[in-house]
């Protein structure tokens, strides 16, 4: 055989598939199976979740990365195929990562839970996939629980999602039953990739990270063309050159190849030090006979929440701002802009899809880059309109002029659909309602689920609606939300003054008749987190000039090394070493040092009735 028809025999055995699914319904537990039964992974290596290789997604059992993976099979027909499986995050702050994976996929596996049926996450992945023309086959999972309802699961799937269902899979990725027929069934419904492998080289750059040896790492879909060690190729929409210096596939560990082709899923290298010129949703071309025009990319995200983050030591911003460079190579969904505080300094304002998202972001600075960082309460854009008929949108509250400047305050409104078993409709409605939700309609999806539509105010769902909601309908109810628009509310931004001066980064927004009890339990909670110092601390919450919520922190001085008497030298040292961790992520604004809880106190509202108080 000749190079050129090696290669289309190659590509004509390729099945590109990403694996998509509501949170939990057992993606990375069905890619675990797969990578074990083609023996992709030595007996003695394999471990759960073996995808999920960042450390903060083993603790948490989630997966956060889309993670990309090459498999070779052995097919009853007697041929050779090679997988490209690409696992995803089933949670909505990680839809990017879903949304990015697709577009290197020319399949879906659309994982559904035969137990719990068609999630409201579910339907959002099926648009996704459907969006990038994917061909999408639907694996009934779990099918080893008393619970499971593989029969009614598809008949969900045919009704809610209008998917023929007669070749879909059923397994269970726990024991691994119905697995290999499910390989046979990727061989046969999966599309091979098409693309002509003497065109220019056209690859569309779907994710990045940085390793300090190697420069960035592309993570590439060959759409057209192909790509040697050694050529010279270039980024399209940076119009920058490079030199490859290393090709391959990912398997799960990174293994060097000469070449890839038109439908491999792989990585490149070039030296890239400059992290700017290497973003997702790029087109890597040759530089010597370049395509045409780059792929289309993604559209950039929006983000829904944004908060401050700002390193304990301001000496770091330097590294701070470095590792947010380096971070938003690995997240394509971080979006972030200098900012200065009066209380904090020199930070950034980040902008993240959710709290989950920001958790992880704040970790993964902390871990991956060894910083100590304050973040503030996370807060939605609003939109101020003036009296003089201006309008700007702001993500700081801090930032929100004057109240006699403005004629309207407008918040973001999402349309959300709740999916939900009928006996807890009545709670789902509650919760709704008590979350300033209008309620929109209420449609049975079959005899005893039903799907409730609200449009609800985003700063109210993104806080603890999704958690309230999991517990007042013990786990059965899923959420899926899309903004809509922007509504004018009669919001008010909140002040925090401590020891008499205004510390900026507490400010935050509430709706009228939450304002009073929620300034209340914001003060409330900055008294039990901020440790007393020796001397008084008033603690007050105001609404431009008027006090609307007052306390004080009463005077101390702890002295952690007083209750030892003997002096044991190491004992006291250890001590006052714990006591200055302790105080690691403090900030001092003006006389007073504030812990990391308290720029969370707004969110903090335990007591939840008080905090809800005020709402007819
Ligand atoms: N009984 C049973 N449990 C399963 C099966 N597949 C997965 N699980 C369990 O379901 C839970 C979730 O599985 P994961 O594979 O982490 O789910 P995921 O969809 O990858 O989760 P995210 O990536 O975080 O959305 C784990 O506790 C698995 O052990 C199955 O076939 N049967």
């Amino acid at each position: 055989m000749s190079t050129i028809e090696k290669q289309l025999d190659r590509q004509k055995h390729i099945r590109n598939f990403s694996i998509v699914a509501h949170i939990d319904h057992g993606k990375s537990t069905l890619a675990d199976r797969i990578l074990e039964l083609t023996h992709t992974v030595a007996e003695r290596k394999m471990k759960a979740q073996i995808l999920d290789d960042m450390p903060l997604e083993r603790e948490r059992g989630i997966t956060i990365k889309m993670n990309s993976v090459e498999v070779h099979y052995d097919g009853k027909d007697g041929q050779h195929y090679i997988f490209h499986l690409i696992d995803t995050p089933g949670h909505v702050d990680f839809s990017y990562e879903v949304s990015r994976a697709l577009a290197a996929a020319d399949g879906a596996l659309l994982v559904v839970d035969a137990s719990q049926g068609v999630q409201a996450q579910t339907l959002a992945n099926v648009y996704l996939a459907l969006d990038n023309n994917l061909e999408i086959l639907p694996v009934i999972n779990k099918v080893d629980l008393p619970s499971a309802d593989p029969a009614g699961t598809k008949a969900e799937i045919e009704d809610d999602i209008g998917i023929d269902t007669s070749d879909a899979a059923e397994v269970s990725a726990k024991t691994g039953l119905g697995v290999a027929d499910l390989l046979e069934k990727i061989v046969r419904v999966i599309p091979a990739p098409t693309g002509d492998l003497t065109a220019p080289l056209q690859a569309l750059i779907f994710d990045s990270k940085y390793d300090p040896y190697r420069g960035v790492v592309l993570s590439i879909r060959l759409k057209e063309g192909q790509v040697h060690l050694g050529d010279r190729i270039r980024l399209m929409n940076s119009n920058m050159d490079y030199e490859v210096t290393e090709l391959g596939v990912f398997s799960p560990d990174a293994r060097p190849f000469d070449e890839l082709i038109a439908g491999d899923v792989g990585y490149l290298t070039a030296s890239i030090k400059d992290i700017h010129s290497a973003r997702s949703g790029d087109t890597v071309t040759s530089a010597e006979h370049p395509a045409e025009k780059p792929l289309r990319g993604y559209r950039p995200m929006t983000p829904m929440v944004y908060a401050g983050i700002y390193p304990t030591d301001n000496a770091k911003y330097n590294d701070l701002k470095d590792a947010l460079d380096k971070l938003s190579l690995n997240d394509a969904s971080l979006a972030y802009e200098p900012e200065t505080s009066t209380a904090l300094g020199f930070g950034f304002r980040v902008g993240f899809l959710g709290l989950l998202h920001m958790d992880v972001v704040q970790e993964r600075l902390e871990r991956e880059f060894d910083l100590e960082i304050v973040i503030t309460a996370p807060t939605v854009t609003y939109h101020v309109v003036k009296t003089d008929g201006s309008q700007e949108s702001i993500a700081n509250p801090s930032e929100i002029p004057d109240a006699s400047s403005i004629k309207e305050i407008q918040e973001p409104f999402v349309d959300a659909t709740i999916m939900v078993p009928e006996e807890y409709v009545g709670a789902v409605m509650e919760l709704s309602q008590a979350k300033r939700g209008i309620f929109q309609t209420m449609d049975y999806l079959d005899k005893s689920r039903v799907n409730v539509k609200y449009k609800m105010p985003l700063s109210e769902i993104i806080f603890d609606f999704f958690d309230k909601l999991k517990s007042s309908t013990k786990g059965y109810a899923s959420l899926d939300y899309t903004v809509a628009g922007y509504v004018a509310s009669e919001l008010k931004k909140i002040d925090i003054l401590l020891n008499g001066d205004k510390v900026d980064a507490l400010s935050f927004i509430s709706h009228k008749d939450f304002a009073e009890n929620r300034a209340r339990v914001v003060t409330g909670k900055l008294k039990e987190v901020i440790p007393r110092q020796n001397f008084e601390i008033p603690i007050q919450a105001a609404i431009g000039s008027k006090i609307i919520a007052r306390t004080n922190i009463k005077a101390y001085r702890k002295d952690v090394t007083a209750k030892i008497h003997t002096g044991d030298p190491d004992r006291r040292a250890k001590l006052l070493d714990k006591q200055r961790a302790g105080k690691a992520r403090m900030k001092s604004v003006g006389r007073v040092e504030i812990p990391q809880e308290a720029f969370m106190a707004i969110l903090k509202n335990g007591d939840d009735e008080q905090y809800n108080k005020g709402l007819s």
